[in-house]
């Protein structure tokens, strides 16, 4: 056991290592568990939390659709006392030095290691995802924290002579607390990607999972006491975006926001700080992201590899993931024998209940659901799936949709247009490079892009064009944690990873010493 919750009702969900042993321990509860809120390196009981207590936000499980958990939904006097701790720890957390927060961080890395089948367990339950998928996020949010806690041990910062006349350099100090806040899809990935350079650069932080998806979050304010973080330096607060995140991001003791979920959120985010000049942002936002299948791609040779990828890059995490390449353009030539292949492709290898997930809560099945009915109104082709049925309300049923492949889907759809977030493709022609460019930025969005051809001087030709702050070659979501990760136009502002989070993190001032 990692840490005691206040009653020991929660201790239990340090046991249950599989899926069988977690889904009866919810079983044997005669209620939903309570989630608490982890402030000042303790976890806070709701009987002790006035304002926290006051509302509960209820999360079920994706997969049943049964009522597993309720969360605080925290109210803004709470979340100041939490920015509070936050504000309190900063002093002494920024100057730790760079080893001993570079130990700390391993520390939670090799304990997340340790728990690795707990935590990819409760993500699945909690998520919806299968649970190997799980696994890949729990190894990522391990990598997090060890990435960045070596990162720190080897930065450098420049140092010049100006003219003779001056010695400049670079000081850079941790920018103050911060505001995390992660949504649903990959909720501890997510989450650490945040957390782990926020405390490797000095400073602290109030972290906001979504509230749809809080178990993981939950369970890492264990793992935080156990591995020595000092009281105050991460808090964990639960709650929605209206009440909770409004508070949180609002507040003016909060130096800066990190920030990944849908573009509307961003912009409120915008609005909510505009008036804080300083504040430092970086939101990273939705996408609808373009596959481009040149006919080259399709040659006896790599013909598997580039129909592996586009439907890897279509349906992984049930199409949760603001990376999937969700419009494929496919050029003419090989356009019919392409979507052929990658149905069947599909239908082999992507099932639901084994490789497909349940989508992450009722509400979102119903807005995909609700695209699904307006293909079928506009008369596209389905290839591969169908609109599935409303839920009834009378008894809990999970949130499943199998994959589904549309062609004949107008450029002006809204399912061309917006970023449904499910397991949904639209597959379209195109006539030569320059329709595939165009066709492939015309959109509002620009996250990223998935290039599939064997043409070398056109990987780069096309690349280049791409308005996408990530553009994958016959690859897809391949990440080195040091190259710049963000988006362009309202996939979002601000990059991150390795020395681009140390922007975010850090403020920097330049020092200019007389050289006489
Ligand atoms: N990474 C991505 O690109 C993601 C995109 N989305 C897109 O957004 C759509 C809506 O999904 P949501 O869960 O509603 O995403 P969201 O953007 O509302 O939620 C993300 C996080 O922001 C918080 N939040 C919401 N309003 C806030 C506010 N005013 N101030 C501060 N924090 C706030 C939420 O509580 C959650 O923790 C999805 O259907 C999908 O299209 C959703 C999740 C991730
Ligand atoms: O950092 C990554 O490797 C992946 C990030 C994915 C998202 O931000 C998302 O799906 O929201």
């Amino acid at each position: 056991m990692l840490s005691s919750t206040p009653d020991g009702h929660l201790d239990g969900l340090w046991t249950c290592h599989t899926l069988e042993k977690a889904s009866s321990f919810l079983t044997s509860q005669r209620h939903p568990l309570s989630l608490y809120n982890f402030v000042g390196g303790q976890y806070i009981a709701p009987d002790n939390a006035s304002a926290e207590s006051s509302q509960r936000i209820d999360s079920y499980e994706p997969k049943t659709g049964r009522l597993i958990y309720t969360l605080p939904c925290t109210q803004p006097d709470a979340v100041e006392e939490a920015i509070k701790n936050a504000k309190a720890a900063f002093p002494s957390w920024s100057k730790t030095s760079r080893a001993e927060r570079s130990a700390i961080l391993r520390r939670v890395s090799e304990l997340l290691q340790q728990n690795r089948e707990l935590f990819a367990v409760w993500e699945s339950i909690d998520q919806g995802k299968t649970l190997e998928r799980a696994r890949i996020e729990v190894d990522r949010a391990i990598s997090n924290f060890s990435y960045f806690s070596t990162f720190i041990l080897h930065e450098q910062t420049a140092a010049r002579m100006v003219d003779g006349v001056a010695l400049t350099y670079e000081h850079r100090s941790p920018a103050g607390v911060f505001a995390l806040i992660s949504p649903w899809n990959m909720p501890l990935y997510l989450l650490t990607w945040k957390i782990a350079p926020c405390l490797a650069f000095g400073c602290t932080a109030v972290a906001k999972p979504s509230e749809v998806t809080s178990m993981t979050a939950f369970l890492l304010g264990g793992i935080f006491q156990k591995a020595g973080v000092p009281p105050g330096v991460i808090n964990i607060i639960f709650g929605d975006g209206a009440t909770t995140g409004a508070a949180l991001v609002a507040s003016p003791l909060v130096n800066g926001v990190s920030f990944t979920g849908g573009t509307q959120t961003g912009i409120a985010i915008r609005r909510l700080t505009a008036h804080q000049i300083g504040k430092h942002l970086s939101l990273e936002l939705g996408g609808k992201n373009p596959t481009l299948v040149f006919a080259d791609s399709m040659d006896r040779l790599v013909r598997e590899r580039t129909i592996r990828i586009a439907a890897m890059a279509a349906f992984e995490n049930q199409g949760e993931i603001c990376l999937c390449g969700s419009r494929i353009y496919v050029e003419r030539s090989v356009h019919d024998d392409f979507v052929r292949e990658f149905t069947a492709y599909v239908k082999d290898k992507y099932i639901v209940g084994k490789t497909v997930g349940a989508v992450a809560s009722l509400q979102h099945y119903d807005k995909i659901r609700r695209y699904l009915e307006l293909a079928v109104e506009e008369k596209a082709t389905f290839h591969l799936g169908s609109a599935p049925p409303a839920l009834q309300d009378n008894e809990p049923q999970g949130y499943w949709i199998e994959p589904i492949i549309l062609t004949d889907v107008a450029k002006d759809s809204a399912i061309q247009i917006d970023e449904i977030f499910g397991p949904v493709v639209t597959i379209t022609p195109f006539d030569g490079e320059d329709a595939a460019v165009q066709l492939a930025n015309d959109s509002e969005y620009g996250l990223a892009a998935i290039l599939l051809t064997t043409d070398g001087s056109r990987m780069r030709r096309v690349g280049e064009q791409l308005e996408a702050g990530l553009v994958w070659v016959n690859c897809w979501l391949v990440r080195e944690l040091g190259t710049p990760f963000g988006g362009m136009k309202n996939s979002g502002t601000g990059r991150e990873g390795g020395e681009h989070s140390r922007n975010v993190f850090t403020v920097v001032r330049t020092l200019h010493l007389p050289a006489y």
